[in-house]
This record gives C-alpha cells, structure tokens and sequence, in this order.
C-alpha cells in the first residue's frame, strides 16, 4: 500500500546501496525478445509470458543447474552492440526505480563479445565484438544511465571459474577502464569446477599491483577453503556470498574482526542450492546477531524474478531482519563500496540524511 498524505514512508522504502548483481543476470525480458527477433536468434518463446517460465524459476535449484539458464536467452544479446548498450541502459532505470542510489553491477566482458574471444560463447558465429569494446558500450550505457536516472553506477569485470584464460585480460580492462565505471575484478561462476587457476591467481596479484579494487565469489557453494584462498592468495576485499564461512568458526571470528564485507543474496542464496531452504538457519540470522558486515543484493534477478525489494521482504519477514538493521547494512555497504574515498564520503551523507542520522553516533 501507498503511503498516504503526511504519513511517513516505510524505512524499507528508503535509499539503497547494492554491491553484488550480475548485469547479465539483470536483463529486461523484452530486450531479450527484442533482439532475438531483430536478429533472428532462436527463443523458447516470443512473448514475456511464455519466455518467463523457461528463464526464471522459485524452487531450488543446484548451481550448476541454474548457470544453465544463461545458456538459454545470453545468444540473444551478446555480439550486438546495441544489446549491450541497451541493456546497461536499462539495468539503471531498473535500479533507480528499485530505490537504489548506487549500485556497482558486474559481468563478464567475454561473455558478451563474439570477437578475440576463445571459445566464442554461447555457440555464436565469430563476429567483430571485442571485450574491450564490450566494457565500452556498458560504460556508455550505465552513464547515459546515471545522467537519466540520477543515481551512481560503477562495474566490476569478472573472471569466470572454468575460463582461466581470460584472466589475463579482464585484469587489463580493470586498468584500462579504471574509474571509467570499472571498480573492481570479480571471479565468478562454478566454485566446484576446479581449484583456482594460475592466471585468476596472477590476474589478481596485477589488480592488486595496480589499485583494483578486488572481491571474489566464494563460500557460496563452495568451503571455507575457497574462502581462505579468496583472502589470503588473491587478496580479496570482499566475499561475493560467503556464506559457508559459518563451517569454519576461527575463520568467521577472523573475518569478523577484520571487518569483512559478505556480499549476501538471500533469494539467490535459497534458489541456486547454497543454502538450506529453511529459513531459520540462513546465514544472515547469525551474521546480523554478530553484527557482521554484509549487505543485501538481489544477483540475478531476472532469473530469480525479482527486484531488491524481494530480498528485503525475505530478510523482514524470515530473517529477522528490523529498521533499523537495514540502515546499519546500507551503511556498511557504502562503507565496503569500492568508491574512491572522496564519493564514498558523499554516498555516506545522502544515507545519513536519508536516514535522518547523525552520522557521529552510529549504532
Ligand atoms: O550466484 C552466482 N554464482 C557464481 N556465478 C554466478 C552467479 N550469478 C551469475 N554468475 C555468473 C554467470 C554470469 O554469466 C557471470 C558474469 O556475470 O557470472
């Protein structure tokens, strides 16, 4: 329900900071459809209706299980340039109307060129859309974004699990399109597919070398030792997930203690299998007791058809999750934010004014 005349919004409904979702887990539907028809790629479907169900499903799935689902609409957007603009474009709006004021959106350069990439993905024809450029149509995109919708958007280029071969690259485009959105790199995908290769390993060490910011999926599915190597060997800033951290309760204190940020998704967190679907022993009910520092993020929404307000709703209405927890997790997300010190200052302030806090006496 709407608030009415003079009545004072739900502290819910106030800015947002999201630190971990995937732009390619973040597509409109009717741009999928769009290009597929405007280029002649094969759909499930050709309407939002009936795509919907073949993309986005409710019931846990396992991880694997739910990287599959890219295979099933990504042919339709990568190779094109418009698509790739347009779709940074939109991620924007959708998240200015989710209420959020800085979002920082990360995917995979390669998994949207069909050009000076080995193996071209999603069996696409070889074309002539580099990575390189591919960080430069987002870039257009997310800040004719900013400029419309009036809100921040950086992004994070991820190294992908199984495709050590691309590290290398990815950590040059961190370079290259430093602070030109580009904040951080990030090594997603399957957990499970292999130790961490040699190159994600010296991808990272030139971040480091070079300023980049750097976070990591780990312990998402994956075991504390993931974790472990996610800190100590690749230097990670930030834990994408995190979640099995809570198998390992000297590891937990340690990280407790360093202040280490837990990018969690409850909705994500349920339906890709890392956690047990009951509610009353998510990971967030103990990270929120020990005043952990994590935030809240939606992923993949698309897939788990959901917006920011959806992992809220969760945490409210399962996790325990109060008012005004919700401004202490906002507030450590800006604080985690891989924004230059100078425009975390000014995130922090419009949160505080949001908030109606002062920010020398916090919690
Ligand atoms: O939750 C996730 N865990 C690991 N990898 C993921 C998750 N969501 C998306 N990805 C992968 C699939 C995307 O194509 C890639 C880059 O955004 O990252």
């Amino acid at each position: 329900m709407e608030p009415g005349a003079g009545q004072r919004p739900s502290v819910f409904e106030l800015p947002k900071v999201e630190l971990h979702v995937h732009l390619d887990g973040a597509i409109k539907p009717e741009t999928i459809l769009h290009f597929g028809k405007k280029r002649g790629i094969p759909l499930p479907a050709d309407t939002v209706e009936d795509l919907l169900p073949h993309i986005s499903y409710s019931e846990p799935l396992t991880l694997t299980q739910f990287l599959a689902k890219f295979d099933i609409y990504m042919p339709a957007v990568a190779g094109d340039r418009d698509a790739v603009r347009r779709i940074a474009y939109e991620f924007v709006e959708m998240k200015a109307n989710e209420g959020v004021i800085y979002v920082e959106v990360r995917y995979s350069p390669h998994f949207l060129a069909n050009c000076k990439v080995y193996p071209v993905p999603w069996n696409q024809n070889e074309g002539n859309l580099t990575p390189d450029e591919v960080v430069n149509l987002v870039n257009q995109g997310l800040q004719d974004g900013e400029r419309d919708f009036n809100i921040k958007a950086r992004s994070i280029l991820c190294c992908m699990r199984h495709m050590p071969s691309w590290s290398l690259e990815v950590v040059e485009l961190c370079k290259k399109y430093h602070n030109n959105t580009v904040v951080a790199i990030d090594l997603a995908g399957d957990e499970l597919v292999a130790e961490t290769f040699p190159e994600h390993r010296q991808a990272y060490e030139e971040a480091e070398r070079c300023g980049i910011h750097r976070t990591a999926h780990a312990g998402e599915i994956g075991s504390p030792l993931v974790i472990k190597e996610a800190i100590n060997v690749l230097k990670a800033e930030r834990l994408g997930h995190g979640y099995h951290v809570l198998e390992d309760p000297s590891l937990y204190k340690e990280l407790l203690d360093r202040k280490m940020h837990f990018e969690t998704c409850p909705r994500s967190s349920i339906l890709t299998g890392a956690c047990d679907p009951d509610y009353k022993k998510h990971p967030v009910i103990q990270f929120m007791k020990d005043k952990a520092n994590y935030s809240l993020n939606t992923d993949d929404p698309l897939i788990f058809n959901s917006t920011i307000e959806t992992d809220y709703k969760i945490a409210k209405q399962f996790l325990g999750f109060t008012e005004e927890e919700f401004k202490r997790v906002n507030i450590n997300a800006a604080q985690s934010s891989f924004l230059p010190n100078k425009e975390k200052r000014e995130l922090l302030s419009k949160l505080y004014e949001a908030y109606g806090m002062d920010p020398d006496n916090l919690f």
